[in-house]
């Protein structure tokens, strides 16, 4: 079967175009999307690309749309859902949205895909987890977020949560880990700017390495660390413990609880949706 193409999307809205929503959309318009093609639904969007016409609602939007990217914040969902379905036909939804479910979105229409892409999709370099859908939609989907860069499939909805504190979250700790890596240097004596570049630069030269994969992550740290050397030092205090592993390990599982209590604050609110509370 011949690969869907983008330059026949139909009629695309993207309903918030915030940080991830025009992140996407930026890449979908590189790749071929049509901005003509293309309606932003959002009150207070800054930054949507060029040529791409922008409205408050979805009243002013025009025609229906083939597709629907949803991208508002989920606590948001149950105020906006009712403005959209009233100009709806059962179009793809492809909705982001942290915690929001398949059976919840499903009051949306009948076609729901759920993803949870991460902000390096602005340039192509993100990943993506999708679930649910029809299969005459999914290799639509799938194409869509290729452009944003790795996709994967999961079949049981449940993990989404831990998707979303893992890969979704995840570019937020490797930023945060640059900062205090900077901040560490800086600390150590190094003059503010040069903390800063060898910070960034350590972590994007080794991510890059280890996307090779010619080597696995543990290989690749057995090579920088010498016996009884400076690294080894280093990863005692990181490791002392098992503290890093147990600080990760914390930190998304209360980011996957943050996502199950968002689901439990969108689900009721939408009338007709069959999504009961999270469970855990
Ligand atoms: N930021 C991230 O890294 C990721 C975010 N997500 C999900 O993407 C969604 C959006 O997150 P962000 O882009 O970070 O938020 P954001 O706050 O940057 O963007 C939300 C957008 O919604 C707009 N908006 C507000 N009221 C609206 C309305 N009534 N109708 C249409 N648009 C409206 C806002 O003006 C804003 O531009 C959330 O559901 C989040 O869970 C998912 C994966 C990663
Ligand atoms: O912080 C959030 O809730 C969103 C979902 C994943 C990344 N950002």
């Amino acid at each position: 079967m011949d690969a869907p193409r983008l330059d026949r999307i139909g009629t695309l809205w993207v309903v918030g175009c915030g940080n991830m929503g025009s992140a996407l959309l930026t890449r979908w318009i590189a790749c071929g999307v049509d901005p003509e093609h293309v309606v932003v639904i959002d009150p207070g969007a800054k930054d949507v690309p060029a040529g791409i016409r922008v409205v408050a609602t979805a009243a002013e939007a025009g025609r229906a749309p083939d597709i629907v990217l949803l991208a508002i914040k989920p606590q948001l969902l149950a105020e906006v859902a009712p403005t959209l379905t009233a100009h709806f036909d059962n179009p793809l939804i492809l909705s982001i949205l942290a915690g929001a479910r398949l059976a919840t979105l499903g009051s949306l229409s009948l076609r729901v895909i759920r993803a949870m892409p991460n902000t390096p999709a602005r340039i192509g370099e993100g990943t993506t987890v999708l679930c649910g859908g029809v299969p005459e939609d999914r290799g639509f989907a799938e194409a869509l977020m290729a452009t944003a860069g790795a996709v994967h499939w999961i079949d049981d909805e449940s993990l989404f949560d831990a998707v979303t504190g893992v890969s979704g979250s995840g570019p937020a700790y490797v930023f945060r880990f640059i900062e205090a890596l900077a901040a560490a240097a800086t600390a150590a004596g190094l003059p503010a700017e040069t903390a800063q570049a060898l910070a960034l630069e350590t972590v994007t030269g080794a991510a890059a390495l280890a996307a090779l994969r010619e080597s696995s992550p543990a290989e690749l740290r057995k090579q920088v660390t010498s016996p009884n050397g400076t690294t080894a030092a280093g990863l005692a205090v990181l490791d002392g413990d098992g503290s890093l592993t147990a600080l990760l390990a914390e930190t998304v599982a209360a980011a996957a609880a943050r996502s199950a209590e968002l689901a439990s604050a969108a689900s009721p609110a939408i009338p007709g949706s069959s999504a009961g509370p999270a469970a855990g």
